[in-house]
């Protein structure tokens, strides 16, 4: 899968701007803030209908405008395809294949696979469950739309559920004939995600493991583990069980919505104990383990983008990693940098086609 040409309007800081790309290897460089994310992040928003950095739409409109549209030509082995997203205050995002909108954007995901590799990526080790929680519901998306429409309506009835636990206390009321029926539909999906998660784990992991040991040579062990509250319960017991307490609280406590996953460092969690480099290393192993795992689902070369590269890797590092995509392996990447020079002379090494965008 290629990207041949990516077209931007009023997008972020950009008014008209249109690139064609190296079938390999491109580098966006400039400096601070000359819109080198942004550019990738317009990438990233054709596959996912989304920013990666800014989630809510209108910000991603330049100032001033009213629209922004992002539209992107792709190469697949099944033929060419354009990708359109576009934007207007207002009003709801569109997304087109090939001139036709889709009805859910749902349906979009996976279509182009692509991997980011972030600074912001830090925030899976430093944040809440939740960032963990999108981590794995992401890569498996990608592979598996079902998933998505499964955790959709998850999350639709668990809202439904909550405001009902509210609505009873605000009015002094109670009716556990209809939170059961919630907890029946909960549960449902519940244990389909937990299952999927419990099995995306089992497959993932030593993919991830064997990226970690790449990367760091074997100096030091990492894990990776899923927890949740259904390896002890079924959810229909639990929410049964724990009746009183969400009543009180006018909130549902179990569920897979509290579901995450631990990182430890010679059995330490990372985020307390792992160095800055061990922690670098461990999200990049995350990542490329994304990508292996992704690659392995859908049978093509996701994109990869990686942003910032030297603010995560050092110079060694970055040579490894753009090496990979000289392996059959990998397909086409997309790097930004402030520096012109430090990444040619890394990439020129390497030996493959590029193209250097000075922003
Ligand atoms: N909605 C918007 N309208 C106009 N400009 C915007 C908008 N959103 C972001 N920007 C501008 O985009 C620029 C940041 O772009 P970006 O993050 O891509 O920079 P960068 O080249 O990657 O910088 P760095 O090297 O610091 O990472 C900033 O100048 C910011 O003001």
């Amino acid at each position: 899968m290629l990207l041949n040409k990516l077209s931007l309007l009023n997008y972020k800081n950009f008014e008209t701007e249109t690139f064609s790309f190296d079938p390999k290897i491109n580098c966006f460089v400039g400096h601070n803030g000359v819109g080198k994310t942004n550019v990738l992040d317009a990438i990233y928003h054709l596959s996912f209908g989304k920013s990666y950095f800014n989630p809510i739409t209108s910000q991603n409109i330049k100032h001033g405008e009213d629209f922004f549209v992002v539209e992107g030509e792709y190469e697949k082995e099944t033929g060419s395809e354009k990708i359109l997203v576009s934007a207007k205050r207002g009003q709801k995002k569109i997304i087109k294949r090939n001139a036709k909108a889709y009805e859910k954007f749902s349906e979009h995901i996976g279509f182009l696979p692509l991997v980011i590799i972030s600074p912001s990526d830090r925030d899976l080790i430093t944040e809440g469950s939740d960032t963990r929680r999108k981590f794995i519901d992401g890569v498996i998306s990608q592979g598996d739309s079902k998933y998505l429409h499964t955790l959709l309506n998850y999350n639709k009835v668990l809202a439904q559920r909550n405001s009902l636990l509210k609505y009873f206390a605000a009015n002094n009321t109670h009716n556990q004939d209809t939170v059961d029926i919630y907890n029946e539909q909960l549960h449902q999906y519940g244990t389909e995600i937990f299952n999927k998660r419990n099995q995306f784990l089992e497959d993932f992991t030593p993919i991830f493991l064997n990226r970690y040991r790449a990367i760091s040579s074997g100096s030091e062990t990492v894990s990776l583990a899923y927890s949740s509250q259904l390896k002890e319960k079924d959810l229909l017991l639990l929410l049964q069980e724990n009746a009183l307490k969400d009543k009180l609280s006018q909130y549902t406590n179990f569920g897979i919505h509290k579901d995450d996953l631990s990182f430890e460092i010679d059995e330490h969690p990372i985020k307390k104990f792992g160095s800055q480099g061990q922690q670098k290393s461990y999200l990049i192993a995350l990542k490329l383990a994304q990508f292996d795992f992704i690659k392995q689902q859908s049978k093509v070369n996701p994109i990869l983008l990686l942003d910032d590269i030297f603010d995560k890797l050092d110079e060694q590092r970055v040579e490894q990693i753009i090496n990979l995509v000289h392996d059959e392996n990998f397909g086409q990447l997309f790097i930004s940098d402030t520096h012109a020079d430090r990444t040619e002379n890394v990439i020129k090494k390497v030996g493959q086609s590029y193209k250097m965008f000075k922003l």
